[in-house]
């Protein structure tokens, strides 16, 4: 109750402070000089932090205290929080900003006051804050969201904004996806960070995630993905379907290439799906002698970009097998998503003179991607105009939609090769080491997903999609690790409209940061977080909270490639089915966050055979 007590005296003599202010014009300065008896030291520390520091909320703690329409004050340079206040009454959550020149009361002022609205502030601070004193009562939409909704304060620096405490995160090991579920935990489920110039809004409100994904009404955000398309000015996958932000352009293309990924085409792969698989069990089979170690990362990366070579474009990468050089579609392939992810944790690199090598580096094996894939393409395109027997794969479609849309433009056909390849490959293979990680981890676990393949599948080598579809428990293995480790933690968009989250108001044209890696591992969604436990997917009893949960996001923009699950359900029952493997524990088993969230230490095993 003391704590009450004092917060409570401490808002009062904050009103006293701002009604002063408004009061006396030439009031700040007056104040700061009042005596200690009327203002304490922490009040007028914080009123200048208030005046000088441009924009200002209440400590979170205050705001269980304050009493609705009796101690609200809320001082803001937006008259449209003012009408809100009028027609809605005062609003939930407190704002207590000082913008420039002029400010808005609400709250316990008269009514003549509040209909007044309008109180002139001190002119010295308007002086002082140039960008404040041309902003007048109108703000721009990054001002109003900036004004509105909580977030770590104060900044760490002015221009830079959150970016030195990201970095101080990222020495510490951490990565953005952990600083922002601090940061959600912190001030509440929608919370505002600044990255130089930039606002972001995170949210994990259900609600607002629905209103985000589901309903159509709003883009990807073409600040976050523009930059990924067109990385360091070189065209890497360009306006290919992930990046794609013109909401008209996307429906489009995204309804020619849905026939492409139905499930009927992914079940006429399984013959593929099996003979690639069979390579790497051949070869783990080759090592397990229960002490060589094998990175599951390496070697999943490789299955995968087999996979996606062979069953999607017909090129024969031989990856698995490879002992010697890499192709010259893998080294460019695994630079390039180097590049991606130098970026993402360094968005200033480009203007690192030590960094120009590897970048002129990056830059070459984008352009190597695009004259491969061009290759590809043109080599297809001839085979179908000759009548030659061609595969029906990706490739096969997209050189046909080429052909039937001659209004597509060529260089986003090379943009959609390269993004397949990406989207397809590394995504899986660092959910199958994930997976394999908590396996190992969880030893109960690992033995009921033995049993389960051994039920299904015996000792038959050859999988189906079927089979894979019987075995409800290694379904829920693969949910329960994207629960955790979700590869593709973070999608962004932008609202066209204004919406409100949780009483915030965020205004048309805002970024918005969604992370199915936040949601998922927030406390009040899913009991014990941390804890490994495929029961939570249980289908008989259906415990996951609406939009909590979304490692393909949800609604229109949703991974038009999950089906492609399937292909890690049969390695990893393959693996499960002929192995038995222990993990190196001097590994890290830490996330590693570059462009997609994969183990750190490369999940090294060492493998024995199960009948041996
Ligand atoms: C475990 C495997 C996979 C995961 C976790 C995953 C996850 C995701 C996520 C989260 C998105 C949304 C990205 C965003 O909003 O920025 C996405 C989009 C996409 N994914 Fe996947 N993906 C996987 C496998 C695949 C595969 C195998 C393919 C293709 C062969 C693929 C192709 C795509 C494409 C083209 C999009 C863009 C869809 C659109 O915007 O219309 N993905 N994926």
């Amino acid at each position: 109750m003391a704590s009450d007590c004092s917060h409570r005296s401490e808002i009062l003599a904050i009103n006293k402070v701002l009604l002063c202010l408004c009061s006396n014009p030439s009031g700040y300065s007056d104040i700061l000089r009042q005596d200690q008896s009327r203002i304490d030291k922490k009040l007028k520390t914080f009123v200048s932090q208030v005046v000088q520091s441009y924009s200002r909320e209440p400590p979170r703690e205050w705001q269980g205290h304050l009493e609705k329409g009796k101690d609200i004050i809320c001082v803001t340079g937006s008259t449209v929080i003012f009408q809100d206040y009028l027609e809605k009454g005062p609003p939930k959550k407190i704002t207590f900003c000082v913008t420039g020149s002029t400010v808005i009361f609400q709250g316990h002022l008269e009514k003549s006051h509040q209909e007044k609205g309008k109180i002139t502030f001190v002119s010295q601070v308007v002086q002082t804050y140039p960008r404040a004193t041309k902003r007048k009562v109108v703000q721009s939409p990054r001002e109003k969201v900036r004004f509105c909704v909580t977030g770590p304060y104060p900044r760490e620096s002015f221009f830079l904004g959150h970016i030195p405490t990201f970095q101080k995160y990222l020495k510490e090991g951490k990565f953005f996806s952990e600083m922002a579920i601090e940061f959600i935990r912190k001030y509440g489920h929608v919370v505002k960070i600044e990255l130089a110039e930039r606002i972001i809004v995170i949210t994990a409100d259900p609600q607002s995630i629905r209103e985000l994904m589901i309903t159509g009404n709003h883009t990807k955000s073409k600040a976050a993905y523009e930059k990924l398309g067109f990385l360091f000015g070189e065209r890497f996958i360009g306006k290919g379907l992930v990046v794609e932000t013109d909401q008209k352009v996307w429906v489009w293309r995204r309804a020619l290439m849905n026939p492409c990924f139905q499930k009927s085409y992914i079940k006429g792969l399984e013959s593929a799906f099996n003979t690639e698989i069979d390579l790497l069990i051949n070869k783990l089979a080759g090592l397990a002698d229960g002490k060589t170690q094998v990175s599951m990362l390496e070697e999943f990366n490789h299955l995968t970009l087999d996979v996606i070579g062979k069953i999607g474009f017909g090129m024969q990468m031989n990856n698995v097998e490879n002992r010697t050089e890499p192709s010259e579609y893998t080294k460019a392939i695994k630079l390039a998503l180097g590049g991606v992810s130098a970026f993402v944790r360094d968005p200033f690199i480009k203007f690192k003179y030590s960094k120009w090598k590897y970048l002129a580096d990056v830059k070459k094996a984008m352009r190597t991607l695009r004259v491969l894939s061009k290759q590809s393409f043109d080599e297809r395109k001839k085979q179908i105009e000759r009548g030659d027997y061609t595969p029906d794969d990706i490739l096969n479609f997209l050189v046909k939609m080429k052909l039937e849309n001659p209004e597509l433009d060529g260089e986003v056909i090379l943009d959609d090769i390269t993004t397949f390849f990406l989207a397809g490959q590394e995504t899986s293979a660092n959910l199958l080491s994930f997976a394999l990680i908590c396996l190992w981890q969880n030893k109960d676990v690992l033995e009921r997903l033995k049993a389960e393949v051994s039920d299904v599948v015996g000792d038959k080598h050859y999988i189906s999609v079927e089979d894979t579809n019987k075995m409800e428990y290694l379904d829920m293995v693969i949910k329960e690790t994207l629960r955790l480790y979700p590869p593709a933690a973070n999608t962004f968009r932008e609202n066209k409209t204004d919406i409100e989250i949780q009483g915030y108001k965020i205004p048309a044209g805002t970024g918005i940061m969604i992370s199915t890696f936040v949601s998922s591992r927030l406390e009040e969604f899913f009991p014990e977080p941390l804890k490994f436990d495929p029961e939570r997917f249980n289908p008989a009893e259906n415990r996951i909270p609406s939009y909590t949960y979304f490692p393909f996001t949800l609604g229109p923009r949703t991974c038009i490639g999950k089906d492609f699950g399937i292909e890690a359900k049969m390695i990893l029952s393959k693996i499960v089915q002929r192995f038995n493997f222990e993990m190196d524990p001097n590994q890290s088993f830490d996330i590693e966050e570059s462009a997609t969230l994969k183990p750190k230490g490369g999940a090294f095993c060492s493998f024995t055979l199960c009948d041996s």
